[in-house]
C-alpha cells in the first residue's frame, strides 16, 4: 500500500486500464504494443535515415550514382521510402485498434460492474452514493463524460507512441551532446509528470461532481422517458423541469468550469522550460554549423531529433482523457470491493428437497434501512408454520414490506434473527434459499423483455421450458391474455419495442404471479406474495382465491394484503402495527378478540356493502 502511493495516480490508472485491456482482448492488446513501438519508433527512422541521405547527397553527386556513394544513397532513398510507407500504414491502424479496444474495456468494464454489482446478497448497496458514482462512469451517462475509460484507451494509442518518440528523439540527442540529451531525458518526463497531475486533479473534481450531477441527470431523464410523461403533460410540468435541471447542471458543473484548465503557473513553467532548453538546443546546432562541427548528415539528424522531441503533447485533450480515466477507472473496479464489504453469504449448505419442513422463525427482529431515522421493524417475534399459509396486515408503513424483504435475505436484520428449519438464515447460502422463494413483490419488475422470458425469470435454468410456463401462467390465470398478445409468448412486453406492447395494471401482476408460481413450480417452497390481488378486478381476485388452496397448497404461504376478502382465507393472520406484531391468530380468532383487526375488517367490510347498495 506504501509502495502503491508513490506511484503517480496516472500511471497507477494507465496500469490499470492495460490490465483490463489484457482480459478484455489479450490478442488485440499485444497488436496494440507492437504498433505502439512501431508508431514511436518509425518517425526516428526516417529521421535517422533522412539526415544520412541529406548528408549523403554532395558525395553521390559529385561521384554519380554509379558509385558506391551513389548506390549507397539510393539504399538511403528506399529505406526512408519504406519507412515513410510503413509510418503511413501503422498510424491509421494503431487509431483504429485503439476505437476498437476502447468499446472492449468499456463491455468488459460494464460486465463487471454488473456482477460486482449483482453478487451480493443484499441491496444496501444499490443506495451508496459512491457506488452510484461508480457505476455512472460505466453507464456513460453522465452529462460531464469525458471520464469514460474507451476515450483513454483511444489516447494510450496516440499519446504513448508520442512519448516514447520524444524520449527516443532525446536519446538521439546524447550523440550530439550527452549533457543535452539528458536535459531532454529529464525535462520532459518531468513536464508530462506535472502535466498530468493536474490534468488528474481535474479529474478528481470532475468524479467529484457525480453525484451532484445525478439531479441533473434524474430531471432530464423524467423529461425524456416515458414513466412521467403523462404527469408531466397534465400538471404542465415540463418548464419547471427544464428549469429545475438548468439549476442542477449548473450548480455541478460549476467547480469543474472552476477547476477544469490546468494552473497558470504549472502551465508557463512547462512551457517555459521547454522553451529554454529548445533554445539552448537550436542555439547549439547553429553553433556546430557555424563551427563546421557538425556535418550534413548530423545537422539534419539532429535537426529532426529535435522536432520529434517537441512532438510529445503534454497539453492536449487526449493527456487529460489519460488522467480523467485515472481518477475513475480504479474506482470503478474497486467497486467490488466496495460492494464486497456488504455482509457476504455464509457455507452453502446442501439443502434438503422439502425445505422449510419445520418453521421460519423470527426472534426480536428489527431493521433500520441504510441511513434511516426510524426503525421499520421494532423487534418482530414470530413462527412462521411450514406448509400453511399466515396473512400479514397492518396500516401502510407498518413494516409488512420490510418483513418480506428480511425473509428473503435481501437485508440483513439490524438485531434478532431469522432461523430456518433452526438453521440461522445468515449462515444459509443466499442462492441456495432463495431457490427455494418464490415472490411476488409489491413493485415487481416490469421486464421489457418476452412474456416467456418475463415469466421464465422465476427460474431461469427452466426458463425455455414451454410447458412449465404454460403451466404457471394457466394457474396465474394469464393464459388467455397471453394467447391474445400479437406474438403470443414471443411479444415483448414494452411499446418501445415494434411489435412490442404493455400491459394493463392487473395484468402484469397476473405474469409476475405466474413468475412466482413458476419459481415453485421449479422447486420454490416458500411462496410470499406481497399484495398479489391489488391491481385486479374483484372477479380476477375472486378467480384466483378460489383457487387459492389449490395454488399454495403444500407451501409455506406468506400473504400480504389489504383486502380482507383474501386475507381471511389464510390459515393464520397476524396484524403488525408501527414494526411489531400486535394481533395473532386465526380469521375467526381475531373477530373474536374484537381488536384492530377485527375493527379493520369491519370498516372494510361496512364499506363494502356501501359500495353494493351504491350498485343496487
Ligand atoms: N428503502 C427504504 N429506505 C428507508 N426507509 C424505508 C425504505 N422502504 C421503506 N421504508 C420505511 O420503512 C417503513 C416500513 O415500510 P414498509 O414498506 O415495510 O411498509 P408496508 O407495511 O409494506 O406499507 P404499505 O402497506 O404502504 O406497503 C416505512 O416507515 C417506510 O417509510
Amino acid at each position: 500500500m506504501g509502495k502503491n502511493r508513490r506511484i503517480p495516480p496516472t500511471l497507477a490508472g494507465i496500469a490499470a486500464l492495460v490490465r483490463v485491456l489484457a482480459k478484455a482482448s489479450p490478442g488485440r492488446s499485444v497488436l496494440g504494443v507492437l504498433l505502439i513501438v512501431a508508431a514511436a519508433l518509425l518517425p526516428i527512422g526516417v529521421a535517422v535515415a533522412t539526415g544520412l541521405l541529406i548528408g549523403s547527397i554532395p558525395a553521390a553527386v559529385s561521384a554519380g550514382l554509379d558509385s558506391g556513394a551513389g548506390r549507397g544513397l539510393l539504399v538511403l532513398l528506399a529505406v526512408v521510402g519504406g519507412l515513410v510507407l510503413a509510418q503511413q500504414v501503422v498510424t491509421p491502424l494503431l487509431t483504429t485498434l485503439g476505437e476498437t479496444l476502447g468499446r472492449q474495456v468499456d463491455r468488459e468494464l460494464q460486465e463487471r460492474v454488473m456482477s460486482a454489482v449483482g453478487t451480493p446478497a443484499g441491496i444496501a448497496h444499490l443506495t451508496d452514493p459512491e457506488v452510484l458514482a461508480g457505476l455512472r462512469v460505466v453507464r456513460g451517462l453522465g452529462l460531464a463524460d469525458n471520464d469514460r475509460p474507451s476515450l483513454a484507451v483511444g489516447a494510450l494509442a496516440s499519446v504513448v507512441p508520442a512519448w516514447l518518440r520524444a524520449l527516443a528523439a532525446a536519446a538521439v540527442l546524447v550523440a550530439f551532446h550527452w549533457w543535452l540529451g539528458l536535459i531532454w531525458l529529464v525535462t520532459w518526463p518531468l513536464v508530462v509528470y506535472f502535466m498530468q497531475r493536474e490534468y488528474f486533479r481535474v479529474g478528481q473534481v470532475g468524479f467529484g461532481q457525480s453525484s451532484a450531477l445525478q439531479q441533473a441527470e434524474y430531471l432530464r431523464d423524467l423529461a425524456i422517458t416515458a414513466p412521467a410523461a403523462k404527469e408531466i403533460r397534465i400538471w404542465g410540468l415540463l418548464d419547471w423541469l427544464v428549469t429545475r435541471f438548468s439549476t442542477a447542471w449548473r450548480t455541478a458543473m460549476e467547480p469543474i468550469w472552476r477547476e477544469r484548465r490546468p494552473r497558470a503557473r504549472v502551465v508557463l513553467g512547462s512551457t517555459g522550460a521547454l522553451a529554454v532548453v529548445n533554445a539552448l538546443s537550436y542555439g547549439l546546432l547553429a553553433w556546430a554549423a557555424v563551427r563546421h562541427d557538425l556535418g550534413l548528415a548530423g545537422l539534419a539528424v539532429y535537426t529532426q531529433a529535435l522536432s520529434l522531441a517537441n512532438n510529445y503533447t503534454a497539453f492536449d485533450d487526449q493527456n487529460a482523457y489519460l488522467s480523467f480515466a485515472a481518477a475513475s477507472v480504479p474506482k470503478v473496479l474497486n467497486l467490488s470491493d466496495r460492494v464486497a464489504a456488504e455482509p457476504s453469504a455464509g457455507d452453502a449448505l446442501e439443502l434438503p428437497e422439502a425445505f422449510p419442513a419445520d418453521q421460519i422463525r423470527l426472534s426480536g427482529v428489527r431493521f433500520r434501512y441504510p441511513g434511516a431515522e426510524q426503525e421499520a421493524l421494532r423487534g418482530v417475534g414470530l413462527s412462521i408454520e411450514a406448509g400453511k399459509s399466515l396473512a400479514v396486515v397492518g396500516d401502510n408503513g407498518a413494516g409488512k414490506s420490510s418483513l418480506v424483504k428480511i425473509l428473503c435475505g435481501l437485508h440483513p436484520p439490524t438485531a434478532g434473527t431469522v432461523h430456518v428449519d433452526g438453521i440461522d438464515l445468515a449462515e444459509l447460502d443466499p442462492a441456495a434459499w432463495r431457490s427455494r422463494i418464490g415472490v411476488l413483490f409489491q413493485d415487481f419488475a416490469k421486464y421489457h423483455l418476452t412474456v416467456a422470458e418475463n415469466i421464465g425469470m422465476g427460474a431461469p435454468h427452466h426458463a425455455d421450458d414451454r410447458d412449465r410456463l404454460h403451466a404457471a401462467a394457466e394457474r396465474a390465470g394469464a393464459l388467455p391474455l397471453i394467447q391474445n398478445l400479437p406474438n403470443g409468448w414471443d411479444t415483448i412486453l414494452s411499446p418501445e419495442y415494434t411489435g412490442g406492447t404493455d400491459l394493463s395494471g392487473g395484468q402484469w401482476q397476473r405474469i409476475a404471479l405466474a413468475r412466482a408460481l413458476f419459481a415453485v413450480d421449479a422447486g420454490a417452497r416458500v411462496l410470499i406474495l406481497d399484495e398479489p390481488t391489488a391491481a385486479l378486478d374483484v372477479r380476477a381476485e375472486a378467480e384466483i382465491y378460489e383457487r387459492f388452496l389449490e395454488l399454495t397448497a403444500g407451501l409455506t404461504t406468506i400473504l400480504i394484503s389489504h383486502r380482507f376478502s383474501t386475507v381471511r382465507r389464510a390459515d393464520r393472520i397476524v396484524v403488525l402495527d408501527n414494526g411489531v406484531v400486535v394481533e395473532d391468530g386465526s380469521h375467526d380468532d381475531l373477530l373474536a378478540r374484537e381488536g384492530r383487526y377485527a375493527r379493520m375488517f369491519d370498516l372494510q367490510a361496512a364499506r363494502f356493502v356501501e359500495l353494493e347498495a351504491g350498485h343496487a
